[in-house]
């Protein structure tokens, strides 16, 4: 797939030949320079976005079905309605289409699985960065998707509320099998988090590695870091950073 986005000066090529395939349930991160196109993939792979040429499928279909494909974006304080509750933001997916019982049953579910049962009726900004963040989790898992889009879910935490998300969504992720696709600045958590890690480089970026990260699940913070694969995982991924930048 390739794409093309209009400039100041003319159509820009974004993105060229970045082609691949995720299977069901597999945890992808992406990495990579600032501008290289990482933001602009997650937009064309969650239908925000269209590709100049090439195309989406999602279990082979090139039509993403409303509610299959959901984006959590970096921002959660835009991202959230600050008039709402926690539960009202929640269900905001789901307003059509359920029943109220079952509606608020899938609500007290999903903040349950981020650790959030007891803030239901709490308004975004009585919550700290960390809980918004999960509300916005909640709020994408809510209309149950086959696929979670993820933009830096948690590049603007502090270092402990990062690594305490990292383990909320990878028991989430394995509750729920949703394939996961997210960006993050920080190979760590790429590594730490998936099953295989992207880079994409240069102008217009490129996918140049798809990099098995092959260690056991479930992953905790202590041993999985300090396998002898995440090393070599890690070393990888700093080369082609580093070639990239050279
Ligand atoms: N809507 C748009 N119209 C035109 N150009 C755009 C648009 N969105 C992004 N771009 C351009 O596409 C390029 C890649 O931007 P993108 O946000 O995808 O990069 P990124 O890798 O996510 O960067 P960062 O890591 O800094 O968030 C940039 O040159 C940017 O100016």
């Amino acid at each position: 797939m390739s794409v093309e986005l209009m400039s100041a000066d003319g159509p820009r090529q974004i993105l060229r030949d970045v082609n691949f395939t995720v299977g069901a349930g597999e945890i992808v991160g992406i990495v990579g320079r600032s501008g290289t196109g990482k933001t602009t993939l997650l937009r064309v792979l969650g239908g925000m976005v269209r590709a100049s040429s090439g195309l989406v499928e999602l279990h082979g279909r090139a039509d993403n079905l409303p509610g299959t494909v959901v984006t959590v974006f970096q921002d959660y304080g835009n991202a959230l309605l600050p008039w709402r509750s926690v539960a009202r933001n929640v269900s905001l997916g789901i307003e059509r289409g359920l029943g109220r019982a079952e509606r608020e049953q899938r609500v007290a579910d999903v903040l349950r699985l981020v650790g959030l049962e007891g803030r239901s009726s709490d308004h975004p900004w009585q919550l700290s960065g960390g809980m918004q963040q999960r509300v916005q989790i909640a709020r994408a898992l809510a209309v149950e998707p086959r696929v979670l889009l993820m933009d830096e879910p948690f590049g603007a935490l502090d270092a402990i509320t990062k690594a305490t998300l990292q383990d909320v969504l990878l028991r989430i992720q394995a509750q729920t099998g949703a394939t996961t696709i997210f960006i993050t600045h920080d190979i760590d958590e790429a590594i730490y988090l998936s099953d295989r890690v992207f880079v994409i480089a240069g102008s217009p970026g490129s996918l140049i590695v798809q990099e098995p990260v092959d260690l056991p699940r479930p992953r905790t913070q202590l041993e999985t870091r300090e396998h002898p694969r995440y090393l070599s995982v890690r070393h990888a991924l700093a080369e082609a950073l580093r070639e990239e930048t050279a």
